[in-house]
């Protein structure tokens, strides 16, 4: 309260000072000026308290101030366990639906590296009679502020350290409560039309976490860590002169779980993701106009890379095939050339990736998925640009036992050593072994569950195996076709040899 008797101290001060000024008409100018110098000293005199406001709507009064909105919501943070009149609000795109803050005319103290200082929410009406119903803001003369008093003797400490950390810490709170999202790109045909703009976005609320993730708990640390690692290392980017960015690169067969992957890592890093659909890029400067738009802790998706345009070299061959063609069909030419003018190119791509638009907004990862790594470009995917390879593979026992986990409850059970033996002998993905443990009706208990799950299994093993035999009956009767052509082959050649040999003789 120390401060508040300070700022009352400072209005008894001010009243003085007006009751001067009413007077201010009896008094020469010479006399003015110095009586109010000496008011003004007299007044710093007496407090020794510094006063910042920081008003909620500032200049034009059409924006909020973001400044105001920071420390609103790390006052709240921090007053709502000791304030004694709260304020509660809904606010958009929160996770946390209701944010308390600190009421009108409420005070509390905050301490900063062993320095106490007071924070007040306020309120001014300027015109109590004049209301508008209009008004966007509700009564518009009522002007509210924060208000922060500190001693003057720790006026630099306050307003080049304290107010910067108010303001990052309310900045890190909002991103933690906010709600995470979705985004895709939208073709750009669209781009410049009534309220479209390049990326449209839903809530993202994938339940995925690393805890669900069915992967080898090394693997899986290994990541974890690589993860905190980047989120941590602003500073370290900047040292080694490196854009704040990371690459990863899942690859893996179907349903090995690289998309519930991402979708893990963005509840982990609390990032929004970006998911890119190549397809829908013209060309080189769109795919730039877009990528610009992503801000910082986002991530930057796109899925089976393989599939996307001619990164891999396979549409190029196609379009130059219909080059050579003069298609008939006008709805089939128009399809041709807009094929034509799709030119995101892989060094188009790269240039993002390690060029200097990727530096801009920081802290993004940017993840590509395939099914197939081999088909990939080498320079796509060499260390730097997708700093970490994961590779998804086929379920393993630790991986089953988390989808146990995961879907039935249950850490140990009599018949995990024998899928655990099925599950060596056998190539099943997560997704379906996830299939099956899943019970499909009320009656299904665990021992049924893991039955059916075996059952399955067998079946796949028994197919592997009878695919293993028509393979090697195949390859066999391949072989031995060869190895009758190879002797036809010398057969002939010996007859005409013979031949040759009789006509001589
Ligand atoms: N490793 C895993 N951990 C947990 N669940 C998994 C895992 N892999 C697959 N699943 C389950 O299987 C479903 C399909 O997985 P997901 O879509 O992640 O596979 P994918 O590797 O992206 O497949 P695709 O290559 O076809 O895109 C998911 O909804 C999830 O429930
Ligand atoms: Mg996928």
């Amino acid at each position: 309260m120390k401060g508040e008797v300070w700022s009352q101290m400072g209005s008894l001060m001010a009243t003085i000072v007006f009751v001067y000024t009413i007077f201010e008409r009896f008094f020469p100018p010479h006399i003015r000026d110095r009586v109010q110098a000496y008011t003004q000293k007299l007044t710093n005199h007496f407090n020794p308290y510094v006063q910042i406001t920081f008003p909620e709507f500032s200049g034009e009064r059409l924006k909020r101030s973001e400044a105001y909105t920071l420390i609103q919501t790390y006052l709240s943070a921090n007053s709502s366990k000791r304030a004694k009149r709260l304020k509660a609000e809904v606010v958009k795109d929160s996770n946390t639906p209701l944010v308390l803050s600190m009421d009108d005319n409420e005070e509390i103290g905050d301490e900063f590296e062993g320095v106490k200082l007071w924070w007040s929410a306020n309120k001014v009406t300027t015109n109590p009679q004049r209301y508008n119903p209009f008004s966007y803001y509700g009564n518009s003369d009522e002007k509210r502020y924060y208000k922060l008093t500190f001693h003057k003797r720790y006026r630099d400490l306050i307003t080049m350290s304290y107010i910067k950390h108010v303001l990052e810490e309310g900045k890190e709170i909002e991103m933690r409560n906010r709600q995470l999202k979705l985004y895709t790109n939208n073709p750009s045909s669209g781009w410049y039309g009534y309220k479209q703009s390049k990326w449209s976005h839903i809530v993202f609320e994938h339940p995925a976490t690393f805890e669900t993730l069915a992967m080898e708990n090394k693997k899986k640390e290994e990541i974890i860590k690589d993860l905190v690692k980047f989120k941590k290392g602003k500073e370290y980017y900047a040292k080694i002169g490196k854009a704040w960015k990371r690459g990863y690169l899942l690859y893996g067969p179907p349903g090995t779980g690289k998309s519930t992957m991402i979708a893990a890592i963005a509840n982990f890093m609390n990032y929004d993701v970006y998911d890119l659909e190549l397809t829908a890029v013209k060309d080189n400067t769109e795919l730039r106009k877009l990528l610009i738009e992503t801000p910082s802790k986002s991530i930057i998706v796109i899925e089976d890379i393989d599939c996307s345009l001619d990164l891999t070299g396979q549409r190029k061959k196609k379009k130059e095939m219909s080059d050579d063609e003069e298609p008939k069909d006008p709805f089939r030419k128009n399809e041709e050339e807009s094929n034509k003018s799709s030119k995101v190119t892989l060094s188009g791509l790269l240039n993002f990736i390690d060029g200097i638009w990727s530096s801009c907004g920081g802290e993004r990862i940017i993840i590509f998925t395939t099914n197939y790594v081999e088909k990939l470009d080498p320079a796509l995917i060499r260390r730097g640009r997708m700093d970490k390879h994961i590779e998804m593979s086929f379920c393993g026992y630790e991986a089953f036992k988390v989808l146990a986990n995961n879907y039935l409850d249950v850490e140990s059970h009599h018949l995990f050593g024998r899928i655990g033996k099925l599950l060596q002998q056998t190539h099943v993905s997560p997704a379906d072994v996830a299939e099956n443990l899943m019970p499909k009706s009320v009656d299904e208990d665990v021992e049924t569950c893991l039955q059916k799950l075996i059952v399955a299994l067998e079946m796949a093993k028994e197919e592997a195996r009878k695919k293993a035999e028509e393979e090697e009956a195949r390859l066999k009767e391949e072989k031995e076709k060869e190895e009758y052509a190879q002797m036809e082959d010398k057969n002939k050649d010996k007859r005409k040899e013979d031949v040759k040999g009789n006509g001589f003789h």
